[in-house]
């Protein structure tokens, strides 16, 4: 099978140096696979990464590693350069940092990520004054500026709500705002309308793709949908038992998939019944006899 050098990463179309630049990182429990093997990709300005692939596929692992948040018994090597400085290796002090104001992220369920018993304005202002110095007056003004950037009407009432008075849909918003107000220029949003109605997960997706133009945002967006995907993002990455398999540009792989495994997710879409939200789950398909192939068709075998 494909060797680090041959694997395919989504960079070639652009000038523009990376916010987030991933090459060949690995990830390692120790198991007869690597959970992630090999992974190389950028994340640029203005831009969302759509990464598709079905549950456990290493998706998420991708980003929590980026994030230097993978788990302590994960064997993590290979590099993650954000804005040019290597964080493989570098001080936890250094990294929570980076995390803190650089680079964030957003889950599918907020309920883990929000503190039941604060109110949403305590929860920002304590995000924001960890990570920005600024006085309470400016706090106040980027936290409403953020909420509003975010569509939350009402913002007073929202500013006084604990997380439970929130609907699934604002409170996403709300964590897409905590990401806002620190101003982070990397975002991962690892499912995050997976657990909202269909009309909701529009709103949040338009508003990921608002923020991401408007805030040069450089974005990650994973989801196990790849029509969800097709809608919002720039690029794709498929990945499939933790390689990335196919990349390019959204339209041209959904439109002219070349890895087979790709044709089967993105086959997989109109049988989805009723819901977006349920995922079918694909047969047992072994595509290690395939190698795998960047947009141009072009085979990269070791
Ligand atoms: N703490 C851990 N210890 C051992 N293996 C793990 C651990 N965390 C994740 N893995 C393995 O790593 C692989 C990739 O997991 P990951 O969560 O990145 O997949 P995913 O594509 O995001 O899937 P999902 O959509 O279900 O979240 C899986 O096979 C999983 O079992």
């Amino acid at each position: 099978m494909s060797q680090p050098s041959a694997v395919p990463h989504e960079s070639e179309h652009h000038d523009a140096e990376p916010i987030l630049s991933v090459r060949g990182l690995q990830v390692d429990f120790g198991g007869p696979h690597q959970a992630v093997a090999d992974v190389s990709l950028d994340l640029h300005a203005g831009q969302i990464l759509g990464v598709a692939g079905q549950s456990g596929s290493g998706k998420s692992l991708t980003a929590l590693a980026a994030l230097g948040l993978a788990p302590t018994n994960a064997d993590v090597s290979g590099s993650i350069r954000f804005k040019g400085r290597e964080l493989v290796g570098a001080k936890e002090s250094e990294r929570a940092k980076v995390r803190g104001s650089g680079m964030t992220m957003i889950f599918q369920e907020t309920v883990t990520a929000l503190n039941p018993v604060v109110q949403i304005e305590r929860q920002l202002e304590l995000a924001l004054r960890a990570n920005v110095a600024c006085s309470k007056a400016e706090a106040k003004d980027r936290i409403v500026q953020a909420l509003q950037d975010v569509q939350l009407r009402d913002v007073s009432r929202v500013l006084e709500s604990y997380p439970h008075e929130l609907s699934g849909g604002m409170c996403q918003r709300v964590m897409i705002a905590m990401a806002l107000v620190c101003g982070a220029d990397v975002l991962f949003a690892d499912e995050p309308t997976t657990a909202l109605d269909v009309t909701v997960q529009r709103e949040v997706m338009d508003i990921i793709r608002r923020i991401t133009d408007e805030r040069k945002l450089a974005v990650m967006l994973i989801s196990h949908d790849i029509g969800v995907l097709d809608e919002v993002s720039d690029r794709l990455v498929v990945m499939y038992r933790g390689r990335v398999i196919e990349t390019g540009p959204s339209s041209a792989v959904i439109a002219r998939p070349q890895h087979p495994y790709t044709k089967a997710l993105i086959n997989s879409i109109p049988r989805i019944h009723g819901s977006h939200n349920e995922f079918i789950e694909m047969p047992p398909l072994d595509f290690e006899e395939f190698a795998p192939v960047d947009h141009q068709g072009r085979e990269v075998v070791a």
